[in-house]
């Protein structure tokens, strides 16, 4: 048989293409009803009215590093419900449920990706599956954040996040900064994993900005989408380049770059990742010096992000044995009994600051 011509020069290193259920069809499969769009939407009002500083609560942004057992974050997901609500005053309690993982070199790269977590790649049923357990969060009343790795994936997913992340791997993207420009909640723009800032500030400029550039509207069909700019963009520092950047000195410097940028001087502290050395013993350490920051009178740290799960802890995927229920398959996270507490620091903290200065006028 002969091969056609443009077969030598097209898709020569495709393996195999497997079609993907269109984002409407998922929609319909699993609609967000209306009191979980009423939900959505206060959830994102409420962070926004937390960075704008018009809510002198802290946005605490805590869950595991990455879900990999939905049945496991559900049961997460009920116990953060209830620690949110005991701190409610204080706390604005977002759950960190991630589903797209990005690798510094290979590795799961997430639920959505990898729902059998053995590489198949069913995507179809990753997806499937994160949006189930996105509304089973959402039901349970805790608002949503995730990252946006995938160009792709908002719109089979995205109406149901509160806020959402651009990594430290993909903030230098163009890509991601118009993804950006186009999402509908606020978005935290990490540092890089260099340690560089500007490259974040960077990205909320970007990102605040109309842009033009090809995706796909929900229906599945290549579209160009015509973006409006997010007023809601906001620096996360992370640490990096081998050393973190959550202590006051790094904290006011971060703040001046946002100022010599003309932009609201508001920022996340990301107590994992490089801020802990990748070492969850070190996540409280690091909230407790940002509580102290808080205490003193800082108001330019308007949140926190912390990688919590059930379990203390993180372990390997592998394929020989049994899972531990509720621990992390990625980077380690505290556990259960150690975020409590945290989160008891962190709520006394603010009552601290609120006690003790007023609020300015939002930036
Ligand atoms: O948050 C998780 C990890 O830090 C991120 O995905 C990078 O992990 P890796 O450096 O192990 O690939
Ligand atoms: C990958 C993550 O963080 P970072 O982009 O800061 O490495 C994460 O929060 O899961």
């Amino acid at each position: 048989m002969t091969i056609p011509e443009n077969h030598r020069v097209i898709d020569q290193r495709i393996d195999r293409v497997v079609p993907l259920t269109t984002p409407a069809l998922l929609l319909h499969e699993l609609p967000l009803d209306d009191a979980l769009t009423a939900a959505v939407l206060t959830g994102r009002r409420a962070v926004g009215q937390v960075l704008d500083r018009a809510d002198d609560r802290l946005l605490v942004v805590v869950g595991p590093c990455s879900v990999h057992d939905p049945a496991a974050a559900l049961d997460y997901a009920h116990r953060l419900r209830a620690a949110a609500e005991q701190v409610s005053e204080d706390l604005l309690v977002v759950m960190r449920v991630y589903f797209e993982k990005p690798r510094s070199t290979v590795g799961w790269k997430g639920l959505i990706n990898d729902p059998g977590l053995d590489g198949s790649g069913d995507v179809n049923t990753g997806l499937r599956r994160a949006r189930a357990l996105l509304l089973d969060v959402l039901r349970l009343g805790l608002p949503v954040g995730c990252e946006f790795l995938d160009p792709i994936t908002p719109q089979y997913i995205a109406d149901t996040v509160a806020w959402g992340a651009i990594g430290a791997r993909t903030v230098e993207s163009q890509v991601h900064r118009q993804l950006a420009s186009g999402l509908s909640m606020p978005i935290g723009m990490k540092n890089r994993p260099d340690g560089s800032i500007a490259t974040a500030v960077d990205a909320i400029r970007a990102a605040e900005v109309p842009h033009v550039f090809p995706g796909i509207d929900v229906s599945g069909t290549p579209a160009i989408m015509h973006t409006r700019g997010n007023a809601d963009g906001h620096l996360v520092l992370r640490g990096g380049g081998g050393r973190p950047n959550y202590d006051a000195e790094s904290v006011a410097g971060a703040l001046d770059l946002l100022r010599a940028a003309g932009l609201p001087e508001r920022l996340v502290v990301d107590a994992s990742h490089a801020n802990s050395g990748k070492d969850h013993r070190n996540q409280p350490v690091v909230a407790a010096d940002v509580a102290a920051q808080i205490a003193a009178g800082q108001r330019g740290i308007v949140g926190i992000m912390l990688e919590s799960f059930l379990v203390p802890g993180r372990q390997d995927l592998d394929p020989t044995r049994e899972l531990t229920y509720g621990q992390s398959v990625t980077d380690a996270c505290i556990g259960w009994d150690t975020t409590d507490e945290v989160l008891a620091n962190l709520a006394a903290a603010v009552r601290t600051r609120r006690a003790t200065t007023s609020l300015p006028t939002p930036a």
